[in-house]
């Protein structure tokens, strides 16, 4: 019947995984993705670099942009040490009500904020509404051609400090070829690619992580 992907995601989370427990609704979202229908969730394989990156920095200002169904909140959430936050940004009312449900699903709410609306107009605020400093570590994952202007503005509004990481999905596919060129090329960041796979299938994809150095 007429209902959406993310629709569908979440019904499998509510009738699959156990309610509170993180490790579960991941799981369950990949099982559903890689038999029954494809989404763009970061997915298990990229998702372990993910893990190792979030374990290493203990992040205590970490940023996700682009937060679908909720996927890489839940599993980054379910990482971060304790008074820490995860703030991800998401336009699409109807994703981030989906994204909301699933995050209490998961039972981590009280480490994540999701805030509705369009990444320009919200960097240059996060300073004032969330009386932060910087990002300690900050999730690229939303629209493709959206990655270098954000990660400029960041810059400009003081988001970055030196130290920051950007970690950016899907730099091979769909690919993000001028945000590559900009953190590579760039004297300001220390740039390493983690090759990997495009979730739940066997084409090229990978992760590239960038330290910012001020
Ligand atoms: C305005 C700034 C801004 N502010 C706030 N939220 C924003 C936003 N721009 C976008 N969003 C939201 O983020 C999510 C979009 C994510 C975009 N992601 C991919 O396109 C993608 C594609 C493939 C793939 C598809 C098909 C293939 F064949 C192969 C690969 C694989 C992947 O892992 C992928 O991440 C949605 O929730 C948007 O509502
Ligand atoms: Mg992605």
């Amino acid at each position: 019947y007429g209902s959406t992907r993310p629709e569908r995601i979440l019904a499998e989370v509510k009738s699959k995984a156990t309610r509170g427990d993180a490790r579960s609704v991941v799981d369950t979202i990949d099982q559903y993705c890689r038999h029954q229908e494809w989404a763009m969730n970061v997915g298990d394989e990229k998702g372990t670099i993910l893990d190792s990156i979030v374990c290493e920095v203990k992040p205590r200002a970490m940023l996700e942009l682009g937060t679908y169904c909720g996927y890489s909140a839940v599993r980054i959430a379910s990482l971060l040490p304790p008074n820490s936050r995860l703030i991800t940004m998401e336009f699409n009312p109807v994703f981030a009500a989906i994204a909301r449900q699933v995050i209490a699903w998961a039972g981590v709410e009280d480490k994540v904020v999701l805030i509705e609306g369009p990444s320009g107009d919200w960097i240059p605020k996060m300073k004032k509404e969330f009386g932060l400093t910087s990002f300690d570590l900050v999730f690229l994952d939303h629209w493709k051609d959206c990655y270098l202007p954000d990660t400029k503005l960041m810059e400009e509004c003081g988001l970055l400090r030196t130290g920051s990481i950007l970690v950016a999905d899907n730099v091979i596919c769909p690919g993000a070829p001028d945000y590559l060129e900009y953190v590579r090329g760039s004297p300001r960041y220390e740039s390493k690619y983690f090759r990997s796979h495009l979730e739940y299938t066997r084409v090229e994809d990978g992760i590239e992580k960038s330290v910012f150095l001020g």
